[in-house]
């Protein structure tokens, strides 16, 4: 691992954090939230050395919770994942998934009986019917006709007040449409997408089209911006306190992305641990330090 510490006029530097260093980092903390995709895994393939070492920290007696931005998989679903690759035992209460913390902000935020209109996938939905919000079932949808008087023009269901953008293999033109629909309807139905992520890192360094290019497909053709359940954004820290007695100080964010693992964690005043093994690169990180633009994570690990 690498940390980065300050320097006279305040340059940070980045070096490898090991040993003494590394033992007193882990030894100050009591909870490590881990990212999953890009640090704990790449698609369905562990990445070398991470079971092995949250075996060793949960031995150690760390509280060890999985809060990822991937709303392709339920609570249940992440915690057969985690023990398919190896990973320690972890209850559903552990994983805090963003279908999950989307299903609960909605049934916070909607009226009773107000539907949510879903571009995502089954885990989205199951998460909703979990979380007893009303929504209509995703999946494939054509468009309802030859012409755009047609798409203009296809029924809408009077319960929904809430567009939810996910990870969507079946996102397409006539979904498109009615989420715009709905949403013309005015500021009393909501926009709420489950994150940003640009892109999905898999195995063998390959990367898929993130969910974040489906919301910003959404909020150009509303003219609006979605709230983001998922990191960077403290929605997701604030399940996890809500669940268990939490102190952020010795509390440590270990994640992949700096603008969204790294940012969240320093938005929530904990310790930042980044892995050089899914988005971002060493080599983005050398040239954000040398252009002075990044002040926001603390520590770096390597590869
Ligand atoms: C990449 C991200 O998941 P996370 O890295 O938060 O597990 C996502 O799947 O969009
Ligand atoms: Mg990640």
């Amino acid at each position: 691992m690498a940390a980065a510490e300050a320097r006279p006029g305040g340059r940070r530097r980045c070096r490898r954090l090991e040993g003494e260093a590394a033992r007193a980092v882990l030894g100050a903390a009591d909870t490590l939230l881990f990212d999953c995709d890009g640090v704990l895994w790449r698609g369905e393939a562990a990445l070398g050395g991470a079971a092995a070492a949250l075996g060793r920290l949960a031995a150690a007696g760390k509280r060890l919770c999985y809060v990822t931005n991937n709303s392709s998989r339920t609570r249940q679903a992440y915690g057969e994942k985690l023990r398919r690759l190896g990973f320690p035992p972890a209850t559903p209460r552990h994983v805090f998934g963003s279908a999950y913390c989307a299903a609960r902000f909605l049934r916070q935020a909607l009226p009773p009986g107000a539907a949510a209109y879903v571009l995502g996938g089954p885990a989205l939905a199951a998460e909703l019917r979990e979380a007893g919000v009303p929504h209509l079932e995703p999946g494939p949808a054509a468009l309802p006709g030859p012409a755009p008087a047609d798409w203009a023009r296809a029924p809408l269901d009077p319960a929904v007040r809430a567009v939810l953008v996910g990870f969507d293999e079946h996102f397409s033109y006539a979904k498109l449409c009615q989420a715009l629909r709905y949403l013309l309807r005015g500021p009393d139905c909501l926009l709420v997408a489950t994150n940003r992520d640009h892109r999905l890192p898999l195995e063998g360094g390959a990367a898929i089209p993130g969910t974040g290019c489906l919301v910003k497909a959404v909020e150009t053709a509303a003219e609006r911006e979605a709230f983001i359940v998922g990191k960077p954004n403290r929605y997701m820290f604030d399940c996890v306190a809500s669940e268990f007695d939490i102190d952020p100080a010795r509390t440590i964010m270990v994640g992949d992305r700096l603008d969204t693992d790294i940012l969240m964690g320093n938005t929530c005043g904990l310790t930042t641990l980044l892995t050089l093994t899914g988005v971002t690169t060493l080599e983005e990180l050398e040239g954000l330090w040398k252009s002075q633009k990044t002040s926001h994570f603390s520590w770096v690990t390597w590869k």
